[in-house]
């Protein structure tokens, strides 16, 4: 037994995405469901699924929800979000440029811009570590230009060693890192794939984390990976993006207020945050229709 599903495969910055109309009838399908269609080889392939849905409070015109490829629901996408305001638009199901969406992460304002990329009000980042949520009991931070290092013990291939991180959350939860701890001063050669993974599962964070590796290369600009929460290492990461920038602001090593370009794998994204505790976090990068299609989705799986 199967089901007949329409899609839109869509990518911001090389971060790919299924996308699905929920805004005539409901969708609500399985983890195991969601899995497969993220599958690269079983399914459509893609790191998160979009489902586009009505708007749940008059203030807002859609909502979305977001799953990882793992089949978890999660909060908030950044590189999602661009990609949502250009599928309503090309869909025919808004003629705004300005529209406003509810995530479980909170509300957001997407601006469609003239050369195609897309802008999206990320609201004001949440820096209060319990709240990201970090653990942070036990330990001390290093404090740095009013920010906030944190130590915690890695258990990597050989022992535990230490690694030095600032936690923030975007509606999600993010650890950023900066490599130069270690010893390279290129993000190609950090330890992504030893201890992404390590870190995303780490104890201290309780709902898991999104582990960004980040290279400063001067005050305005940063090359950046990220080892996705539910996903693994992604070609760009939207929240991560914004969250390194925040991290890097707090800690004197980027410009307040600064356009940061930062250099992701897949593309350019481009962040502004002024600083204060409550101003928003803005980003501006591209958002790609790829294709559309129909797979035949098992029912049950
Ligand atoms: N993996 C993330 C969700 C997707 C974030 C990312 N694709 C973005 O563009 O912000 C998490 O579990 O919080």
């Amino acid at each position: 037994m199967t089901m007949r599903l329409r899609f839109t495969k869509m990518q911001g910055a090389g971060n790919d995405f299924v996308v699905l109309d929920a805004t005539r009838a409901p969708l609500d399908l399985s983890p195991a469901q969601y899995r497969f269609l993220a599958d690269r080889r079983f399914g459509v392939g893609a790191d998160q699924i979009l489902i586009v849905g009505p708007a749940p409070t008059p203030d807002v015109d859609f909502g979305y929800r977001i799953v990882n490829a793992d089949g978890g629901e999660v909060e908030h996408c950044g590189n999602g979000a661009r990609c949502f305001v250009r599928y309503v638009q090309d869909a025919g199901l808004t003629t705004k440029n300005v529209v406003r969406v509810a995530v479980a992460g909170g509300v957001l304002e997407l601006r469609a811009l003239d050369d195609g990329r897309v802008t999206v009000d990320m609201g004001a980042p949440i820096i209060e570590p319990a709240q990201v949520p970090f653990d942070a009991s036990g330990l001390r931070a290093r404090e740095l230009n009013g920010g906030a290092l944190w130590t915690i013990d890695v258990a990597d291939s050989a022992n535990e060693r230490p690694v030095e991180l600032a936690v923030v959350s975007m509606g999600n939860p993010h650890a950023v890192m900066n490599i130069a701890q270690f010893d390279t001063q290129d993000v190609d050669a950090a330890p992504v794939a030893e201890l992404g993974p390590k870190v995303e599962a780490h104890p201290r964070f309780p709902r898991r984390v999104n582990a960004g590796f980040m290279q400063i290369v001067s005050p305005a600009e940063i090359r950046l990976r990220v080892y996705e929460r539910g996903v693994g290492e992604t070609l760009a990461c939207g929240t991560g993006a914004c969250a390194a920038v925040v991290a890097g602001v707090r800690l004197g090593w980027l410009r307040a207020g600064a356009q940061i370009g930062v250099h992701t794998r897949g593309g350019l994204l481009t962040i502004e945050w002024g600083g204060g505790a409550s101003d928003p976090v803005l980003m501006t990068g591209p958002a790609t229709r790829v294709f559309e299609g129909e797979i035949e989705l098992p029912a049950t799986i």
